[in-house]
């Protein structure tokens, strides 16, 4: 039998508890007496299936909920609120005294209750990100055969080569999965290559999806493609998930990589928002440029961080109120971040009026072999507009004396590579210098916020990736920004699935960029803080989905027949509900997703051939 006509049976779908049946029951907050009801009133749904993550409500059943699932008796009599509910689950999340014990117990929690996990972390924002996100997630990664609890996605290993599409059709949601985000675990935050145990990015990115932009998470597959690890730890790890060879490489791994993206669209189909997160930088941009043109596909640590890290450098343009053509700005390291973000300000400056030449003037990279000179033998093309003709050298330092930056921009993974000598050189020479500390987690961040503050005489404009408190400084509370790119994919995906648009152009994570730099007040710029809180980051992903969404309409770009003054209610009424259903029926209709409408041949008004 099917599970729908088990959860159908005896109930006409969308009736409420009749009164008689009330009346059956007599309720006081705690205390409950019960006459049995009647047998045609009770469901007969399968225990696992009202127990299940989607469906359980745990204290929060009613009475009459109790009664009609058969489940009465099998839970304490009170019937907790939703106030009480959070409380519990507060009280919990607090009692622990490390944060991968509290990583590992809303772990439980989203796999017992999925819908009471979103909407904690949704209230909470501000206290779980760190958690479920940067910086814990990344140390949970490192532990994640310990923590194994089951089912989170799907695992896809080099042995599974001719049967991709099986094994994507295996997952239980398969019918309503419209976004995937994929890693291959090799360059896990900076952590480096984590082989299998990078699923808990994906995993944790896609929550955000559900927790931040309010996707439903039965649309959501968060994907590990375990092609080996060459991380020897992981192979003598007796808890480490994955194969214990080495990676693939060459043809062999693209290949591989191709025959999934071609998986991905046969089974759930070629609107399927693709999502690459953590692969190493030389093939993020290698996939970048094979799928983006043709995929709804993005790469979050070079588009999604560009975005947000061009967003910081239109805030500092507010705060300095100079042009960003007139900064000189250092990016240290060479990698996705770095690499994106300037590819983006380019773009910037370039709309502005600059030429190529001209926007890439005063913008230095320094990496591992130093500062980048037109000298340097293989530069990758992306980089070549901002090699210098001048002196090489290998000291961060000394560039810094050179050319006098006005912003740094360090993605290295190299903790204490902004000195203190480096801070109090640009302090010295620039009334608010910018300081971004883009890595992650926190053990890795270039420079603390207390050491920006300190040495530039709390002049710095301090920004990282992970989440670094206030610090109080000559009798000032200054508050850094988090410079991560979960001020943009959130909504960048939103608009994308809310359109149903066919690609990700670059133009969108432009405009992310400038919608971000818009949402801190004068006052809270002038202060130094160029970003969002991020308790704020469900406002940020609406209002700058909102925007993307009616940009993608606009530009012919959307295969939803939408218009743009409808997108707004689109999403409020499609939105993934964090409250349990108001009837019986609504609650467990839960698991059939209705397939998006088929939009062939219903091009929108605006759209363009692409
Ligand atoms: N805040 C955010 O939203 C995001 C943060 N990140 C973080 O950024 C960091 C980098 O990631 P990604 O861009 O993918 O980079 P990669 O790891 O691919 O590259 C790192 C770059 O830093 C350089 N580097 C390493 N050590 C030093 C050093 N001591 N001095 C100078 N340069 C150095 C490397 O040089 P070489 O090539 O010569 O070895 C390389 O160019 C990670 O910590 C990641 O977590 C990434 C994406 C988003
Ligand atoms: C934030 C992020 O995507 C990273 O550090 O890789
Ligand atoms: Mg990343």
């Amino acid at each position: 039998m099917s599970f729908f006509r088990l959860l159908n049976f005896g109930i006409t779908r969308g009736s409420s508890i009749s009164k008689t049946h009330q009346s059956n029951c007599e309720c006081s907050p705690n205390l409950i007496k019960i006459r049995p009801s009647s047998s045609h009133d009770t469901i007969r749904v399968p225990i696992e299936v009202v127990f299940s993550d989607k469906c359980n409500k745990a204290l929060a059943f009613t009475l009459e909920e109790r009664q009609r699932l058969c489940i009465h008796g099998l839970m304490p009599a009170c019937v907790r609120t939703y106030d009480e509910q959070m409380l519990a689950i507060e009280s919990n999340f607090h009692s622990f005294e490390s944060n991968v014990g509290r990583y590992r117990y809303l772990r439980a929690l989203r796999q017992g209750y999925e819908r009471l996990y979103f909407q904690f972390v949704s209230k909470n924002v501000h206290a779980v990100l760190p958690i479920i996100y940067t910086p814990t997630v990344g140390l949970a990664c490192t532990v994640y055969g310990m923590l194994y609890r089951g089912m989170t996605g799907i695992h896809i290993t080099k042995h599974d080569r001719g049967h991709m599409k099986q094994i994507l059709s295996n997952w239980p949601m398969r019918r309503s999965v419209k976004a995937i985000c994929v890693t291959d675990g090799q360059r896990i935050l900076g952590l480096g290559d984590l082989g299998a145990n990078g699923m808990g990015i994906a995993v944790g990115k896609m929550e955000l999806y559900t927790a931040l932009a309010g996707i439903p998470p039965s649309m959501l597959l968060p994907i590990c493609l375990d092609v080996g690890t060459n991380n020897k730890s992981l192979h003598e790890d007796p808890l480490y998930i994955g194969l214990r060879d080495e990676r693939l490489k060459g043809d062999e791994y693209v290949c591989f990589v191709d025959e999934f993206m071609e998986a991905v669209v046969s089974t759930f189909g070629d609107q399927t928002l693709i999502h690459f997160e953590d692969f190493a930088t030389p093939n993020a941009f290698m996939f970048l440029n094979r799928y983006q043109h043709c995929y709804c596909h993005f790469n979050d640590d070079i588009q999604g961080t560009a975005a947000v890290g061009l967003g910081g450098l239109l805030g500092i343009q507010r705060i300095t109120k100079k042009p960003l053509e007139e900064h000189v700005i250092v990016f240290a390291g060479a990698g996705s971040a770095a690499m994106g973000i300037a590819y983006l300000l380019k773009m910037e400056l370039m709309s502005r009026g600059l030429s190529e030449a001209d926007a890439a003037k005063n913008i230095y990279f320094y990496d591992q072999d130093g500062v980048l000179t037109t000298a340097r033998k293989s530069i990758p093309d992306i980089l070549c507009v901002f090699a210098k003709n001048m002196k090489e050298t290998k000291s961060l330092e000394t560039l810094v004396e050179q050319v006098k930056p006005s912003i740094i921009m360090g993605a290295t993974s190299a903790p204490g590579l902004f000195t203190e000598k480096i801070i109090r050189t640009m302090a010295a020479s620039h009334e608010r210098p910018g300081i971004f500390a883009f890595s992650n987690p926190t053990i890795k961040s270039e420079c603390t916020a207390e050491q920006a503050y300190k040495f530039s005489d709390g002049k710095a404009i301090y920004s990282a990736g992970s989440p670094f408190p206030p610090v109080e400084f000559n009798g000032k509370r200054l508050t850094p920004g988090q410079a991560n790119n979960c001020f943009a994919f959130p909504a960048l995906v939103l608009a994308t699935m809310t359109v149903l648009a066919t690609r990700m152009p670059d133009e969108i994570f432009l405009l992310a960029a400038h919608e971000l730099a818009e949402f801190p007040t004068n006052e809270e710029m002038q202060s130094g803080r160029i970003y969002p809180l991020v308790k704020q980051a469900n406002e940020v992903a609406y209002k700058i989905g909102v925007k993307v969404a009616k940009y993608l309409i606009e530009n012919g770009y959307a295969k939803r027949n939408l218009e743009p003054e409808d997108v707004e209610e689109y999403i409020e009424k499609n939105s993934y509900k964090l409250t349990y259903g108001s009837s019986l029926a609504e609650t467990w209709a839960y698991p059939k997703m209705k397939p998006h409408p088929s939009t062939a041949g219903h091009e929108n008004k605006h759209q363009k051939k692409k």
